[in-house]
This record gives structure tokens, sequence and C-alpha cells, in this order.
């Protein structure tokens, strides 16, 4: 019997998303033993400040790449959101599960809307995407760092530490919490990270037996619009700390994308919408990066 190792971060979510790739390789391949590795990783232990202080991209990844470079692990699973969009030298990405829902969600304790919270009312969330997108339509609301996993955030939401949070509706739905006063937040409004709803499978560079294994496991249209997005965050030298949004979608064999760069504090909203046949998917992302670039990003970003 072949023995499969993934690594994992130790998260409730983190650990859904791993036991679902697992029983996706033991559904296409009953030949191989899967086991997980949890391990703890930077960005899970600094909960006191936020990501985009502690810095680094990829600082959810690097112990688990670690583990797979010393042969702890032989393969890993991730939020696609948290990888880095650059290409890695050490490391493939494998497989693309199917996106799940790719929006955020806004939730309170009884239902208001952005616009029916009083001036100066709390939004928690750590992602300058939400915060610079929210300020900029509703402008009244003031942004309040919340980090830690999805379970301590709703403990803040409904201890009054904050009045309303924004998560992304795929982590929620994983988990399968159920809470009553929940909004979508959609374009044109608001959109999602680039990669947002996608779990991904990383393995060594070029070991091809494992890429051969994982391949039954890739969704060949979410792979397509992953280029397109990520292509957009690569081009601009970005990570999940940028305010930035790039949204993917396919129409037949064309893919539609939108990307947004916005200030911090919402005044400034740039947006990029560009189209195209798939398989352009990267050169799609590029050009979309490149007009942001040109609408003014390049001082968007040189403040940031
Ligand atoms: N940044 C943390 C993170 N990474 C992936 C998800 C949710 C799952 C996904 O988007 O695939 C979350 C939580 C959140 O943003 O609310």
């Amino acid at each position: 019997m072949k023995k499969l190792r993934i690594a994992t971060r130790k998260s409730k979510l983190a650990l859904w998303q791993t036991e679902h790739v697992a029983q996706r390789i033991r559904d296409h391949h009953p030949d191989v033993e899967v086991t997980l590795v949890p391990l703890s990783t930077r960005g899970d232990e600094v909960l006191d400040r936020s990501l985009a202080e502690i810095g680094g991209k990829g600082l959810f990844l690097k112990e688990l790449e670690r583990a797979i470079l010393d042969g702890e692990a032989d393969i890993a699973v991730h939020s696609l959101k948290d990888v880095p969009a650059e290409p890695s030298e050490d490391f493939d990405l494998a497989a693309f599960l199917p996106r799940a829902d790719w929006r955020d969600w806004w939730i309170t304790r009884d239902g208001a809307t952005p616009e029916d919270l009083p001036p100066g009312s709390r939004v928690g969330t750590a992602s300058l995407r939400r915060q610079s997108q929210l300020l900029a339509r509703f402008p009244h609301l003031e942004v309040v760092t919340v980090r830690g996993n999805v379970q301590t955030r709703l403990a803040k939401l409904d201890s009054g530490e904050v009045d309303a949070l924004i998560l992304a509706a795929a982590g929620l739905q994983r988990l399968e919490i159920d809470r009553e006063h929940t909004l979508p937040l959609e374009p044109p409004t608001f959109l999602p990270s680039a990669g947002q709803g996608v779990i991904v499978v990383q393995c060594r560079a070029g070991e091809s037996r494992t890429l051969e294994m994982l391949q039954s496991l890739n969704c060949r249209d979410t792979f397509d619009i992953m280029c397109a997005e990520r292509a957009v965050v690569a081009e601009l030298g970005g990570d999940c700390r940028m305010p930035l949004a790039a949204f993917a979608r396919l129409d037949g064999d064309r893919i539609l994308l939108e990307a947004r760069l916005a200030s911090p504090d919402g005044g400034e909203v740039l947006d990029a919408r560009v189209e195209g046949d798939r398989s352009e998917a990267e050169n799609l992302g590029r050009k979309a990066a490149r007009s942001l670039l040109e609408q003014g990003g390049t001082r968007i970003l040189s403040q940031i």
C-alpha cells in the first residue's frame, strides 16, 4: 500500500479542507493510505498584530512547505488565496479543487445592513481589500483589525467588540456555521480576493508521480480562471495584504476578469475589466494589472 502524508494547519477550517482533499484522494486512489500531519504556522500563532504588520508572503505556508522539504510530509493543502502568486521554484500546485462560494459575507448580530449602521460603527476585518471596498461605499463606518480563526472572530461580534464582520462565505460554509444575520457582498460593490473559495494541493516541484495522482482532483475551469486572477496579483508583486481584488468568470470559453485596486481609506478606487479566450488567461491578468497601474495604481501602491 502506498502512503501519502498531507501537511495541514491545525485550525478547524484547515483541517476540514485537508480532510476533504484526503477523502477525494481516497475516492480516486483506494490503494493509497492517506494520513494528516497537523502543524502550526506563524500566521496562526501571532494573533495580536495584523498580517500586514507581521508581514512576509506566505505566512501560513512556510511551516507546511518546510515539512515537505524535510520529508515529513508529501503534499500540503492550502486556501489558494493564502498562496503567493509568483511561481515557486521548489513547489508545484498539483490540483485546484472546484471553486466554492467566492463571496464575502457581511455578518451582524441583528441583520443591519452597512447603510443601517450608525456612523462610527465598528467593522472587524484584517484585510485591506475588504476595508478599502467597504469604506469606498460606506465611508461612515470604521474598520478595526480582527484576526484569529473564524470562531474567535464571531465571538468578538457576539460580545459587542465589533458591530459587523466580513468573512469568506466558503470558510463559514465549510465549517457549517449557519448564522442568521448574513448578507452576501457582491460585485460591483465588492469583489473577492484572487483565489477566494479555492482549495489547492501543493507538492515538491517536478514530482511526477504525485502530480499524476493528483491530476484527477484538478478542475480545469477553476485552474484557468485562477491563472487569470493570480496573474493580476503576480504582475503587481502583491499578496493578500494588498487592497487588491481580482475576480474571473468563464462564459463558455471566454474569461471575464475584473480587478480592483483601492486606497486603504477607500478614497480612490481603480477598476479594470478585460475579456478574452481562456487560453489567454495569464495575459488577461497581466493586462488588467497594467491597466490598474496606468490609472494611478503605482501611486496607491507606493503609499501602502
Ligand atoms: N485569510 C484567511 C482565509 N483564507 C481562506 C479563507 C476562507 C476560505 C477561502 O476563501 O477559500 C480565510 C478566511 C476568511 O478570509 O474569511
